[in-house]
């Protein structure tokens, strides 16, 4: 076949560095940008025969998040605005390490196990983060889809969560909202200044923000979200891209590992302020206090302020609707405790990683998850939303007040990915409703001090893990380790994982203090290296 032809002659534009093996991760493939032309460019073929394969328009997003400059990726998105399914995962990791001359057999073993209709239209959709890299790579990804003959889009630069929605919008026929950029800021900045407007307790310096753009995309997109706010909320911007470095020291991600602020932001006492990652999907809150400590408001915290204020409108509201957490194996203890114990709410523990998050929210009426890195959102399902609707025409008084705020809750919400712009929206729209401060939240529990720390092994893979993550099942003898351990501090815990995205063992520790959960880590990366073929010097704090 012609299109066949055409797959050839443009594959041997984008060849393959020879020996290159990389996996479909966690977040997709990410490495060096240099190395990534050809995996870009089989994305897009991928990407158009799942496009076939659905009957429905599939995203490409080219960005390594949190990486630094230097490096680049790509995730594929579902018609759903959600991650694509672990098979598909699968091929793309087959697909890319094809050898040149192997890629279009790689290619027809695909259409021939899922049976995909070769005459099917394909759309794709396809947006960049600001990496100077994405330009040229974004470039290849359009090159894989018009050589199988498909049609795309090219957003540019957009977020990666911007992408997620249009994908969604695109294949829900609008009801989800506009599949355009002005569309999304349309929605949400709608649904912000609906839950804000009769906010009475809300000052004008309690409406003011201060963000950290991580030098990313997600700077350019505060820049063109804040005309639509109509001045609800008075954000300043730093680390806009204009002068530092993407994600150096600063970002979501640096803040959260660093628990400290981000260069680059002025960061006044007792100040809200945030964080954004490289391609704006996590969000991390944090301020400092009149003595210079430090406090950071991660994921856990955001999770516990978000199902609180469900929960109380649900009570006003007189709604019975399951609400559950979804948490991983990081989430802070005391968070956990607090949700379960205080809050009563249902808790569950997933994997690392979003997807899995994502996919236990699916099981409730109301599923609000986050990563302690602060990438999470909540999943209303089809009939807790019509509930909330028909109960915004059928009620009066304090139960429609409820049910309207409920409404607005789910439309400020992006419930196909963590977004950090419409988390942000959510979060400060909840403090606004409350009248509460920063300081409150953070007063809701306090979390217990941790550690996490990496190690080098010669083959990560020799650990596996059982309960969410929380045991170690291989080698023997480490989890019996890591619990006589743990016995020697007061509330502790510990456990250890591969990491999905980096070439280490991941181990985290907690204790009821810092000089404990330091001790504790350290102890149990030491027991890593010892049983689980550590390689290089003595394990070295994360950074
Ligand atoms: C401890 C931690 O923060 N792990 C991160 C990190 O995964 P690892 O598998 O731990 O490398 O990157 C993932 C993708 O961004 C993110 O989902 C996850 O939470
Ligand atoms: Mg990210």
């Amino acid at each position: 076949m012609a299109q066949f032809q055409d797959v050839s002659k443009q594959s041997a534009l984008h060849p393959k560095p020879a020996g290159l093996v990389l996996q479909y991760g966690t977040a997709g493939f990410r490495t060096n940008a240099k190395l990534l032309d050809h995996i870009m460019f089989r994305m897009g073929l991928l990407a158009t025969l799942r496009s076939k394969k659905t009957n429905a328009t599939i995203g490409v997003m080219v960005t390594a998040s949190h990486n630094p400059e230097e490096d680049n990726g790509v995730k594929l998105v579902d018609p759903m605005g959600e991650m694509v399914t672990p098979t598909w995962e699968g091929y793309a990791t087959q697909l890319a390490n094809a050898e040149q001359e192997d890629v279009l057999a790689a290619l027809k073993e695909i259409i021939e196990k899922e049976a995909i209709n070769m005459s099917q239209e394909a759309d794709v959709f396809i947006g960049k983060d600001t990496r100077s890299s994405s330009e040229s790579l974004s470039k290849a990804v359009l090159d894989g889809v018009s050589a199988l003959g498909g049609h795309n889009k090219d957003y540019g630069l957009v977020t990666t969560p911007q992408l997620h929605y249009m994908v969604r919008c695109q294949n829900t026929q609008g009801k989800y909202g506009e599949a355009t950029v002005e569309g999304y800021y349309t929605k949400f900045c709608h649904a912000f200044i609906q839950l804000t407007k009769n906010a009475s307790n809300c000052t004008d310096d309690q409406k003011h923000l201060s963000v950290d753009g991580a030098n990313g995309i997600g700077a350019l997109k505060v820049r063109e979200l804040e005309s639509h706010l109509k001045k609800e909320l008075h954000i300043s911007l730093f680390n806009d891209g204009s002068a530092g470095k993407l994600n150096h020291q600063c970002g979501a991600d640096f803040v959260k590992v660093q628990q400290n602020p981000p260069t680059g932001m002025t960061v006044n006492s007792g100040e809200r302020c945030c964080s954004f990652d490289g391609d704006a999907d996590r969000i991390v809150y944090y301020y400092t206090d009149s003595e210079g400590h430090f406090h950071l408001l991660d994921g856990d915290k955001i999770a516990t302020l978000i199902s609180t204020f469900l929960k109380e409108l649900l009570t006003q509201a007189g709604l019975d609707l399951e609400i559950a957490v979804v948490q991983t194996a990081y989430a802070n203890g005391s968070s956990t405790n607090y949700l379960e114990e205080t809050m009563k709410v249902i808790v569950r523990c997933t994997k690392t990683g979003v997807k899995h998050l994502h996919h236990a929210a699916q099981e409730f009426d109301i599923g609000v998850y986050f990563e302690a890195n602060g990438h999470g959102t909540v999943l209303f399902s089809e009939a807790a939303q019509e509930k909330v609707q028909q109960l915004t025409e059928d009620s009066s008084g304090e139960r429609k007040r409820a049910a309207l705020l409920l409404q607005n809750t789910i439309d400020v919400i992006n419930q196909t990915v963590g977004d950090a712009i419409s988390d942000m929206l959510l979060i400060e729209a909840i403090l606004a409703i409350k009248g509460m401060t920063i300081q409150q939240w953070d007063a809701m529990y306090e979390d217990l001090p941790s550690r996490q720390l990496k190690v080098k092994v010669s083959d990560r893979r020799v650990i596996d893990t059982a309960d969410a993550e929380r045991r170690a099942v291989s080698p023997a003898g480490l989890q019996e380790a890591i619990g006589a351990l743990v016995r020697k501090y007061g509330r502790a815990r510990s456990f250890v994982r591969p990491s999905g995205t980096e070439d280490v063992v991941r181990v985290y520790a907690e204790a009821d203090t810092q000089e404990s959960a330091d001790a504790l880590a350290h102890e149990v990366s030491l027991a890593v290296y010892r049983l689980a073929g550590g390689v290089g010097g003595e394990p070295k704090p994360l950074h």
